[in-house]
């Protein structure tokens, strides 16, 4: 760890492989990952006489949270829009998390292969930027080049964009080639650069009907199913065709959880809706024979 980053305790991290991940899962009959996407003007005020109320919202999150999820998802954009204040936000909010909890830099990142390799160490590579996060979201429009240097951290993920959840998705992802629609090709030709030990596609809740054909390329790799709550994705819709035998779904949910209250009991409420949604996954597992 640099000098520069002393100040931040260090923290001893397991490798967090599919094995493991399935063993959370099936330990907390979950497979909930919390979106950490924190907007200052949204927090309840009375966290606004804290130094850093933003770090304490999530602090306060994580806490209440922690049992019932298997992965928090920071979005970096919700810390990058706030300087240098939110790149420490970030830091201090990943040291936060409990060690065996898998935690997923969404940065959306992806460039040519020496930019690329910056990226990866700046979320991966915690000696040299204090975070070490176990996976990074990626696009994949750049190629194999472009993927290879986050690919190269042989500990750690990468969650390539296939299919997303908004209404833009059609604008690329749905379009005709020769071999099928893009986000096909995506897969088909992601899938010879790593196995589903070190590869997961994300796969928007809103694209329910989609599942069936995901699973016939991606029988293995775990998918990132961002859109249930506040975007109206259906976990029932996404675990049907979306389950596989080590579950293979991180369904994740952000404003739906974090602002389930604004008063001083938002921490309780963020619980009461990670519980709600727990309580329906273990009801999923269990139908599914899985726990
Ligand atoms: O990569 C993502 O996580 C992502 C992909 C996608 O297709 N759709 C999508 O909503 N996301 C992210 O997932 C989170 C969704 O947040 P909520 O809609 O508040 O639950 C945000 O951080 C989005 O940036």
């Amino acid at each position: 760890m640099s000098a520069e980053i002393g100040i931040f305790a260090p923290k001893i991290y397991p490798l967090m492989n599919k094995t493991q991940l399935f063993e959370q899962i099936k330990n907390k009959k979950s497979f909930l990952c919390v979106g950490l996407d924190p907007v200052m003007e949204l927090i309840p005020k009375h966290l606004l006489k804290y130094e850093n109320p933003v770090l304490e919202f999530n602090k306060q999150l994580i806490d209440a949270t922690k049992d019932l999820c298997v992965a928090y998802k920071p979005n970096t954009a919700f810390y990058e829009s706030m300087g240098l204040k939110g790149w420490e936000t970030l830091i201090r909010t990943w040291e936060h998390i409990p060690a065996d909890i898998f935690t997923i830099a969404d940065a959306k990142r992806g460039d040519i292969g020496n930019t690329s390799a910056m990226y990866a160490d700046a979320f991966f590579n915690k000696d040299k930027s204090g975070m070490g996060f176990d996976a990074i979201t990626v696009a994949p429009y750049m190629g194999k080049d472009s993927v290879s240097p986050f690919l190269s951290y042989t500990d750690k993920w990468v969650i390539l964009l296939a299919l997303t959840s908004n209404a833009g998705h059609s604008d690329f992802q749905l379009h005709q080639t020769l071999e099928g629609k893009l986000y096909e090709e995506v897969i088909r030709i992601s899938s010879q650069w790593a196995d589903s030990n070190q590869l997961m596609y994300v796969v928007g809740a809103t694209r329910g009907t989609e599942f069936e054909n995901i699973r016939r390329l991606a029988p293995d790799n775990f998918l990132l199913v961002p859109g249930v709550g506040a975007q109206g994705g259906s976990l029932a819709e996404v675990c049907r065709y979306g389950l596989n035998s080590t579950c293979g779904l991180l369904v994740n949910s952000a404003r739906s959880v974090i602002y389930a209250g604004n008063g001083e009991d938002f921490a309780e409420k963020a619980r009461e809706e990670a519980l709600r949604l727990q309580q329906e996954m273990a009801q999923i597992l269990q139908a599914a024979g899985l726990v």
